[in-house]
């Protein structure tokens, strides 16, 4: 049985407080995007991993697949399986993919072996895998707030755009990026400032890992630079980087850029799967 799973990214993100647990509260969009890994599960004589495409720096327990994996067999009896994991979504790139494959998996994995989890029992499984890996159950574009885990729908419909991610070869831990973030000074409306025209999104939503991580990086500022050099209506760093996105009226050929990063080009319509 196969899936895909879609990655994300983050349009507005403001951090807010930092909880007594380390965790911070923020408020950001999750929009999913159509670039995606391609999960399959096989029945097997144990529980395995077979990892394809983008190497992934840990070892397999560690994992998200395998965790998503184990936290299901702690409450259900799961013959082993063996999981394919064809990894297409860049790593520490502010892209929510290893997130995505935990989610899916849960998704498949209820599927695979009838388990008939309810959405909300397969989001309590992922939120205790990561923070915004819930996002990716219900897979729809959502306002969210407590540690990027309390979802409310939104409609945003960028399906006019072409949309361009852009990552350049720098891994940001997502750790670390919030260890060195401040606070937003921005006012707690994001949810009201996405519902303006996209043409306006530049002046009034904003990322806050910005600062500390162009500061860090001013290369991936240069990558935010460009985009805008060259035409794009909206673009920002996603999450906690490294990815910067951009949208624009029509594709481009970005020569400069493609010269040292990845680029993905792809409708802003949001893919629309479970
Ligand atoms: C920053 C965001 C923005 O969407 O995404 P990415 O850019 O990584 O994709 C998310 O908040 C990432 O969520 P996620 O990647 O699930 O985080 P986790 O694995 O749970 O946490 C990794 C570490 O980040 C910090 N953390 C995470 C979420 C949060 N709301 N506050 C935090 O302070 C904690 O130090 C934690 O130990
Ligand atoms: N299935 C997986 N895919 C990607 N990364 C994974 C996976 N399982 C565990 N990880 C670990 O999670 C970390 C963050 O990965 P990722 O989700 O790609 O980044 P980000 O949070 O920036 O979007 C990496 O250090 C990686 O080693």
């Amino acid at each position: 049985m196969i899936t895909f799973a879609n990655a994300k990214i983050n349009i507005g993100l403001q951090v807010l407080d930092r909880r007594p647990d380390g965790y911070h509260n923020l408020e950001t969009v999750f929009y999913p995007v159509k670039l995606f890994d391609i999960l399959e599960i096989v029945p097997s004589s144990s529980l395995k991993l077979e990892v394809s495409g983008i190497g992934i720096p840990n070892n397999d327990e560690d994992n998200l697949c395998i965790r998503a994996y184990r936290a299901l067999a702690v409450d259900f009896d799961l013959e082993p399986v063996c999981i394919y994991l064809h990894k297409q979504i860049p790593i520490g790139a502010g892209l929510g993919g290893g997130s995505a494959d935990a989610a899916f998996l849960i998704k498949l994995l209820s599927r695979y072996f009838r388990l008939n989890l309810s959405i909300e029992q397969m989001e309590s499984y992922a939120s205790a895998l990561g923070a915004d890996c819930s996002f990716f159950i219900r897979n729809k574009p959502v306002f969210a707030t407590g540690i990027g885990d309390v979802f409310t729908e939104i409609s945003i419909d960028l399906s006019a755009y072409k949309l361009v991610l852009v990552k350049p070869p720098i891994h940001v831990s997502t750790g670390e990026a919030y260890g060195s973030v401040r606070s937003s000074r921005e006012s707690k409306n994001l949810r009201e400032r996405i519902t303006l025209p996209v043409e306006q999104w530049k002046e009034h939503l904003f990322n806050d890992f910005e600062t500390g991580i162009f500061h860090r990086y001013p290369e991936i500022r240069g990558i935010k630079s460009m985009l805008y050099e060259r035409g794009a209506i909206y673009a920002a760093m996603s999450g906690s980087g490294s990815t910067v996105y951009g949208l624009f009226r029509e594709e481009l050929d970005l020569k400069e850029l493609k010269a040292w990063c990845e680029v993905y080009w792809m409708d802003g319509g949001e893919r629309r799967s479970s």
